[in-house]
């Protein structure tokens, strides 16, 4: 009997301990799991955020959970939750594939997809169909533009009255994700709308509730007609409807020529091989994940935000009073306006915040057997990651449990994104150790979202006053660091020129001078040789008989003799300073000279401006940040055709010239070349085809910077005639009795080289220099920056950097002299950049500046047109700045009618 007892004692006891629930060893604490159930009695279910937090405070950031017998680990507060998803992300970016969301997926799509090379190829995918043009003509900003409308139109039909506005939010996002995927909408009244969002709404419910813990828990129910069942069925449903919309939707597509999403994966699909990861099921999965994840986080994050709104109406009038201002007289809100709209950009951001509308994230797993803070967690262990813990932590935020847009503004009102800002997840790019600060990097975009592409110079005002004068920013995946202030420059271009001084080899410039030439050669020796050689080349007696000086006054000729015609009436100057620096450029390197009207020039000068649009405009910034995109045909394609044309150009120049040129009888660049190269044996660094983009480089580098360099001088001559009519008086002194004038006499000229100067100062041409490279592992100002990273030099930060100018935020050429009036240049003065890599055509820019002004300032007077209104000095942002068209008046003088 005893014997019997203790049998059936060891018996209970050993099911009790085989069906107990033993921990890892080290496996993070949490509340003590029960047989069977582990955890799940103890949580509430439709609700576990509360438990979530109270579990939080007993047992630390990190802390375990069984649901059922799976183990599960919640990570807590923004410490433990990067360290799991961003540190070790290979590690923690699992998706655990035996629950509901992923039983329905089928694991295709993305969504509940494993971490593994088909996520990888979609996730990417999606993110590049899914920017602003990635998906064909129409923009995503226009798609969302117009489903606004339709929006608007709704809630015009209820002013005055009141309203549940959850439908329309829910069918304005949903039609904003259908105009994505298929490029159609539905009416708000439409059958198939409605039974596509009756169906998704009742799959999140229940996929959000507790049926879904019971599902994932115990897998033997999940045969038993319970709630969950209904999943499958209206899954099944959805994918019919879509089936059929996708059908539709092939019969009227043109490969290649993608309207929207579905287009763009079947191209995708098309040019990938048998084997790829990319067929119709995924896509008709990534269809409904897209659908099912795009529409209730957008809708009910409205709903939040219009909520506080009402509630806080004083909220509500100061964003209605900044976006009125920001506005007046436009007639539609741009994505861009975000950038002059911080109060506004604070309180979406804040109501994001409040939101919280993804709060436990989707689930992770990890992939291996890892270590977390002091922790071991096994392979297969499911990862919450409680963003809600973070959206709301102490420490995090200035006021982390009441709305307040004060979370994301600093102390000048200016909008800034605390790190602890998540509401799309964790998926951080890892900053390198010790990197310069900056703004919190997005996955795959990195900071371009925080920067204005089309004009950064007040953002990086701005990062400067709140990082410092070195920060760090990521161009997509690329690091950079922007330098700001004359010390820093001076230290990274000067003092550690040899580790400063490469270029990014990888971008859109680059590649089209594929890396020869000079200006994005890299630091070695054929960018030595040849910067040199130019160096002698372009010195006033380096091309021959025919000084540079001669070259130069003789196109100033054409140029007065072209503003003459127009004494007396207006002009815009633009075409006439252009042609005549493209002009100089063109006497330098071959010797000839083109009528302002010849069609060469004309057809030239067109592309070159093509060129200097396209490269100083976003899509270079999107080839240089997305690499696959490259071989799309996106506009960006156009640089390289002009491209081919401008090579085709120089090599007919450069056969022309092996006709007659006259061995070591050089008369101009190319002659100069060509003796060289031939002077040169095999192993050298000269060739022709160095030449072809030599002669491109150097025609690229220096028509826009001195023609955008003369437009801004003459219209502050303009709007200051005090001082065009000193510097005036200077040249009539100086030159009484010359007929012509001389680089040499600037030396006689303090007032007018001060001007000139104070000119360049404020043109601010080349704004962020051109981007350098770090050669190798370097130390900055205390900051460590690795090999290979873009450096921005910020020059316009020392053009106007406080403390080094007397009057650095005003067009004022004292800036320029001492107290004696003799012209004096402070250090500061780096328009033309400074180290190894400073402006190559410095002393050419520099003499026909001095030449064409101090000439055309002798001869004309330069009148603001009485009709013209008030003159505007903000510059158009590119690679070089240049002012807002004008149009100048034109008058003979007086001692120019004697001469
Ligand atoms: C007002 C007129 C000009 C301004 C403000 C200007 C400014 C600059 C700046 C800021 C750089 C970048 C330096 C760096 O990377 O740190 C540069 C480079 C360069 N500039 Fe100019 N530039 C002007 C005119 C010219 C002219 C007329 C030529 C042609 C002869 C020229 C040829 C070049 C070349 C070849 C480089 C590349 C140098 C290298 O990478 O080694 N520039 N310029």
């Amino acid at each position: 009997m005893l014997g019997s007892l203790i049998l059936l004692g060891i018996c209970i006891f050993l099911f009790f301990y085989l069906i107990a629930i033993h921990r890892p060893k080290n496996f993070p604490p949490g509340p003590w799991p029960l047989p069977v159930f582990g955890n799940l009695l103890q949580l509430n279910l439709n609700n576990p955020l509360n438990d979530f937090k109270l579990l939080a405070e007993r047992y630390g950031s990190i802390y375990s959970l069984y649901f059922g017998r799976n183990p599960v680990v919640v990570l807590n507060g923004i410490k433990a939750i990067k360290e799991a998803l961003v540190t070790k992300s290979a590690d923690f970016s699992g998706r655990p594939q035996d629950l509901l969301a992923s039983h329905i997926t089928e694991r295709k799509g993305i969504l509940m997809t494993d971490y593994g090379p088909a996520w990888k190829e979609h996730r990417r995918f999606a993110l590049m169909s899914l920017r602003n043009f990635g998906l064909g003509k129409q923009s995503m900003e226009k798609r969302i533009l117009g489903e606004i409308e339709h929006l608007v139109g709704k809630l015009k039909k209820h002013s005055g009255s009141s309203l549940n506005p959850q439908t329309l939010f829910h069918n304005a996002a949903s039609n904003i994700i259908s105009l994505v995927l298929f490029g159609t909408r539905y009416d708000y009244d439409d059958k198939t709308l409605k039974q596509y969002i009756a169906l998704f709404t009742e799959n999140n419910k229940i996929i959000n509730g507790p049926w879904s813990m019971i599902y994932d828990t115990f897998p033997l129910v999940r045969f038993l007609p319970l709630p969950f069942m209904k999943v499958f069925k209206n899954t099944h449903l959805l994918k019919t409807i879509t089936i059929a919309l996708l059908n539709k939707h092939k019969q009227t597509r043109v490969p290649g020529k993608p309207r929207d999403f579905v287009d763009c994966y079947l191209d995708e699909q098309d040019k990938k091989e048998n084997g790829s990861t990319f067929d119709e099921m995924q896509l008709i999965m990534y269809i409904l994940v897209l659908h099912s994840a795009g529409t209730d986080t957008s809708s009910n994050t409205l709903l939040t935000a219009f909520l506080y709104l009402m509630v806080y109406p004083d909220i509500q009038e100061k964003c209605q009073q900044e976006i009125d201002e920001v506005l007046q007289g436009k007639a539609q809100v741009s994505f861009e306006d975000r950038h002059n709209m911080p109060y506004t950009q604070a309180v979406i951001h804040e109501s994001q915040r409040i939101a919280n509308t993804v709060p436990l994230s989707v689930f992770h797993l990890t992939s291996r057997d890892t270590e977390l803070i002091g922790y071991n967690i096994p392979k297969g262990t499911t990862i919450i990651p409680n963003l809600s813990s973070v959206l709301s932590e102490e420490g995090q935020w200035k006021f982390p449990h009441e709305f307040n847009p004060s979370n994301f503004l600093n102390e000048h009102g200016q909008f800034q994104k605390p790190e602890a800002f998540i509401p799309f997840s964790a998926v951080w790019i890892q900053r390198p150790k010790n990197f310069p600060p900056g703004p919190q990097p997005l996955p795959i975009f990195g900071s371009l979202l925080d920067i204005n592409i089309k004009n950064p110079l007040k953002d990086f005002k701005m990062l400067a006053e709140r990082y410092g004068n070195v920060f760090g920013l990521y161009l997509g995946r690329n690091p950079a660091v922007v330098l700001n202030g004359f010390k820093v420059i001076k230290e990274a271009l000067v003092t550690k020129s040899a580790d400063f001084s490469g270029r990014p080899q990888n971008i859109l410039i680059s590649h089209m001078t594929e890396g020869k030439g000079v200006i994005m050669a890299d630091y070695g020796p054929a960018w030595k040789e040849h910067r040199r050689f130019a160096l002698m080349t372009l010195r006033n007696f380096g091309l021959g008989k025919q000084s540079m000086e001669n070259r130069i006054l003789a196109e100033i000729e054409h140029l007065v003799a072209k503003l003459e015609k127009h004494a007396g009436s207006t002009l815009n100057p633009q075409t006439f300073f252009h042609n005549a620096a493209s002009n100089i450029i063109y006497l330098v390197l071959s010797g000839i000279r083109y009528e302002y009207e010849n069609e060469t020039l004309k057809q030239y000068i067109a592309r070159v401006t093509e060129n200097t649009k396209l490269i100083n405009g976003p899509w270079s910034m999107i080839y240089d940040t997305f690499p696959l995109l490259r071989s799309l045909p996106l506009p960006f394609k156009k640089v390289f055709t002009n491209n081919e044309a401008d090579k085709k150009m120089a090599s007919a120049m450069i056969e022309k010239h092996k006709k007659t040129r006259v061995r070591g009888e050089p008369t101009d660049f190319i002659d100069c070349y060509l003796d060289e190269l031939e002077s040169r044996d095999n192993e050298s660094s000269f060739d022709e085809h160095q030449l072809v983009i030599y002669i491109l480089n150097l025609y690229a580098a220096g028509t826009d910077t001195t023609s955008n360099t003369l437009l801004t001088a003459f219209l502050y001559l303009m709007v200051y005639p005090d001082i065009q009519e000193k510097c005036q008086q200077e040249i009539d002194d100086i030159l009484q009795g010359k007929a012509c004038i001389s680089f040499e006499d600037r030396h006689n000229m303090p007032y007018t080289q001060a001007v000139i100067h104070e000119c360049q100062r404020i043109a601010n041409t080349v704004p962020l220099s051109v981007f350098h490279s770090t050669t190798r592992d370097i130390e900055l100002m205390g900051y460590s920056i690795p090999k290979g990273t873009i450096i921005i030099p910020n020059l316009s930060s020392v053009l106007s950097e406080e403390g080094q100018w007397k009057f650095p935020n005003e067009f004022n050429p004292s800036n320029f002299l001492n107290e004696q009036g003799q012209f004096e240049k402070p250090e500061a003065f780096v328009p033309f950049s400074a180290g190894p890599r400073m402006c190559l055509g410095e002393g050419l820019a520099r003499m026909e500046l001095f030449l064409i002004m101090v000439t055309l300032l002798r001869r004309f007077q330069f009148i603001w047109p009485e009709d013209a209104g008030e003159p505007d000095f903000t510059p158009v942002f590119g690679i070089t700045l240049a002012p807002r068209p004008y149009r100048m008046g034109v008058r003979l003088r007086q001692s120019a009618r004697e001469m």
